[in-house]
């Protein structure tokens, strides 16, 4: 378990953390997420010790690490542009931590051939760093944070500077990693996608504050504010609520609902249909209010051929779930 309390670091005057605290269970693999500049990596950095907290704690597994060197944190780090050794080969550069260690060398020889097979690597001990391709050094590069067995895996944006396709495979990969690994890990990452892909937990960050904590699909669907449901995926402006765009109904006509007394009836805005896009095997419908605001609805192809929609017609929208109480309140009841 990592716990962070009460942890403030400022830059001059700017307070890039701003009393943070937060508890990552043991095991978990944790996102950092937040737009640029929210304060992630100076927390990941805080935990690793390569930031000094203007006040605040750092416990990992019961020690109180606020004051310990990096190297005496038991952590293992990994950055977006990792500075793998030039001169030695990947063998060598997994090897090094053990190495310095004074680790026997059958053990080395051991350990780094079980790291090089469990991230892909095992036939390319031989070449050297500049013989690989990004994602492969970044694979290099967690194994060789991973030799010496820490207690914690801080992973800065590892796959930022990578290509979306190859970004996608790793993410995957590290799910996998981490299942068979269990290393407590904490992700820094700006992709809400990425974020929800692979953590079994996501804070999210906002200048320099953490606005919520928790699984990734209770940050989906229960997002505790506006920032947070903006942040975790696209949303529309519905009569002034936020709602995602795949939990818009759309009717052709504005049909009578029962509504129990002492409820409003559920809203629904008239919206003209201005364009429909296929999306592999989804359909975005965007709408236009006569007020002049747009929105956009997805749906699955076969809901879009059920509705039979035409560019110019004016249908009747409304929030299928979750956003208006009233609304859920009323379906229940029927
Ligand atoms: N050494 C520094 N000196 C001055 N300001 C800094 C320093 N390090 C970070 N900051 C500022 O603190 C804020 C938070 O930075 P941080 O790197 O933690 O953000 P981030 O959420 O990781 O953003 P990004 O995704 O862009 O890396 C930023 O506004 C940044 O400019």
């Amino acid at each position: 378990m990592i716990t962070v309390t009460g942890a403030s670091k400022s830059y001059g005057d700017f307070a890039a953390l701003d009393d943070v605290s937060l508890e990552i269970p043991a095991g978990t693999l944790t996102a950092l997420l937040g737009p640029s500049g929210s304060g992630k990596s100076t927390l990941l950095r805080s935990i690793a010790g390569l930031e000094r907290l203007d006040a605040g704690t750092v416990v990992i597994g019961g020690r109180d690490l606020t004051a310990v060197a990096p190297q005496k944190r038991g952590i293992g780090f990994v950055f977006q542009h990792y500075a793998a050794f030039k001169h030695m080969t990947v063998r060598d550069n997994v090897a090094f931590g053990l190495s310095i260690r004074k680790r026997p060398k059958a053990e080395i020889a051991r350990k780094v051939d079980d790291l090089l097979e469990i991230v892909g690597l095992d036939g390319f001990q031989h070449r050297y760093p500049a013989q690989l391709s990004g994602g492969q050094r970044q694979r290099m590069a967690l194994a060789r944070a991973l030799a010496v067995d820490p207690e914690v895996l801080l992973l800065d944006e590892p796959f930022g500077a990578l290509d979306a396709k190859v970004r996608a495979d790793l993410r995957q990969w590290l799910r996998r990693l981490h299942d068979e690994v269990h290393v407590t890990t904490v992700l820094v990452t700006h992709d809400q996608e990425e974020a929800l892909d692979v953590a079994d937990r996501i804070a999210v960050l906002n200048k320099g504050r953490i606005e919520q904590v928790g699984d990734p699909v209770s940050l989906y669907d229960s997002p505790a504010n506006d920032f947070v449901m903006s942040f975790l995926g696209s949303v529309a402006t519905l009569n002034g609520v936020l709602v995602r765009p795949h939990d818009i109904e759309l009717e052709r006509e504005a049909s009578v609902e029962l509504v129990p007394q002492g409820h409003a009836a559920p809203a629904r805005v008239r919206a003209r249909v201005e364009r429909i896009v296929r999306l592999g095997f989804e359909v975005r419908v965007d709408l236009a209010t006569d007020p002049g605001e747009r929105f956009a609805v997805q749906m699955t192809r076969s809901q879009a051929a059920d509705l039979d929609l035409r560019v110019g017609e004016t249908v009747f929208a409304r929030a299928s779930r979750g956003q208006d109480p009233q609304l859920v309140g009323a379906s229940a009841a029927i």
